[in-house]
């Protein structure tokens, strides 16, 4: 029987191997990677899906404070492809009816963006790598996870995020398609209503028992509805501070066991203590520990797949915040590529 209950006893197994492994060596090699293990990395410079300059900063600043040689050291070799190019939206770009879709910002620019990604990401995946997504801010995660959807239909989706981004272009308030990606991919939009959007068809649907949240505590009303409707599995902060992450851990990989996985990881979830410049910080986020432990356990499964770091902007706090949050992004997916204390 399949177990989705949080509360559900624990099947174990996972955990005992992320208790037992504390050295990238012994981390088992995902069946779906090709070995030897090589890692995908696309930049992806998004700032349409909110409403801040500097998103696009992201990837380069990643780069610039050695993402490469710290992937090369845990032993990937590294394909970086730079970032895609991003138009700007344009006044021409064809818009939905509103009465039918509600708001969207910059809908056909973001659906484009999200397609090519999608692209990106199902090749890499197809081809045995892991895809590695430098925002950029979320919305592009539409398309990261409908890539890895296509080539990785079973994937386990873990959302790291102070925001669900389920709203719906109805519901949504801010009409920022940033907080809307999981409505995409859920299919509680349908696509063909959105212009640039129709290619989301051609790839699976994310169900709602693929999917765990962890990190919450910015949820507008409407996705509090829907969030309880699709009976999603939301780990709160709430919930961090009830189980320990080490709890949580334990019982995302209980919900999502034998699939691969996608970490999906918004910078936000951090404290902003840790992570302050990003566009829609919260207090009350992961401490810098939990944050990290929480991609420590996912690399520790030996089933992660796909990442993206999104929501950095560089370009938002002081130059000591802007370097400490980069800092902090590039320290997560070291932790998510193998790294360890010992
Ligand atoms: N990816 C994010 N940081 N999303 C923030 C979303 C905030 C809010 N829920 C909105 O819909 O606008
Ligand atoms: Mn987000
Ligand atoms: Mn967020």
């Amino acid at each position: 029987m399949k177990k989705y209950l949080i509360n559900s006893p624990s099947s174990r197994s996972y955990t005992q191997r992320v208790f037992r492994q504390v050295h990238p060596a012994d981390i088992p090699f995902p069946s779906f990677l090709k070995s030897p293990k090589t890692c995908s990395v696309f930049g992806v410079p998004m700032v349409y899906g909110q409403p801040n300059h500097g998103t696009d900063y992201g990837p380069q600043m990643l780069r610039k404070f050695g993402l490469r040689g710290e992937l090369e050291e845990l032993g990937w070799t590294v394909r970086d492809n730079g970032d895609i190019a991003i138009d700007p939206p344009h006044e021409n770009d064809p818009k939905p009816d509103s009465l039918l879709s509600g708001k969207t910002k910059n809908c056909y620019n973001v659906g484009k963006v999200c397609q090519a990604v999608h692209e990106l990401t199902f090749y890499a995946a197809s081809e045995g790598n892991f895809a590695l997504t430098l925002g950029g801010d979320h919305s592009i995660g539409a398309g990261t996870v409908a890539g890895i959807l296509k080539a990785r239909p079973n994937t386990g989706v873990i959302w790291v995020d102070a925001h669900a981004d389920i709203n719906t272009p109805e519901l949504s308030t801010s009409g920022n398609m940033h907080g809307m990606p999981v409505a995409f991919l859920t299919r509680l939009v349908e696509p063909t209503l959105f212009p640039g959007w129709d290619w989301l068809e051609s790839t699976p649907p994310l169900h709602p028992a693929q999917l765990v949240y962890i990190g919450l505590r910015d949820v507008d009303p409407a996705e509090r509805k829907i969030l309880k409707d699709l009976g999603i599995t939301c780990f709160t902060m709430q919930h961090v501070d009830r189980y320990g992450i080490a709890g949580v851990m334990e019982r995302t990989f209980d919900q999502l066991y034998g699939r691969p996985l996608h970490c999906s990881y918004d910078i936000d979830a951090v404290d902003p203590l840790h992570a302050p410049s990003t566009g829609t910080a919260v207090r009350g986020g992961l401490t810098f520990r939990e944050a990290h432990y929480l991609v420590e356990a996912v690399s520790g499964t030996g089933q992660l797949g796909s990442l993206d770091m999104v929501e950095v902007n560089p370009g938002l706090g002081s130059e000591s915040e802007n370097k400490e949050t980069v800092e902090m992004a590039l320290a997560l997916i070291d932790s998510a590529m193998g790294s360890r204390i010992l």
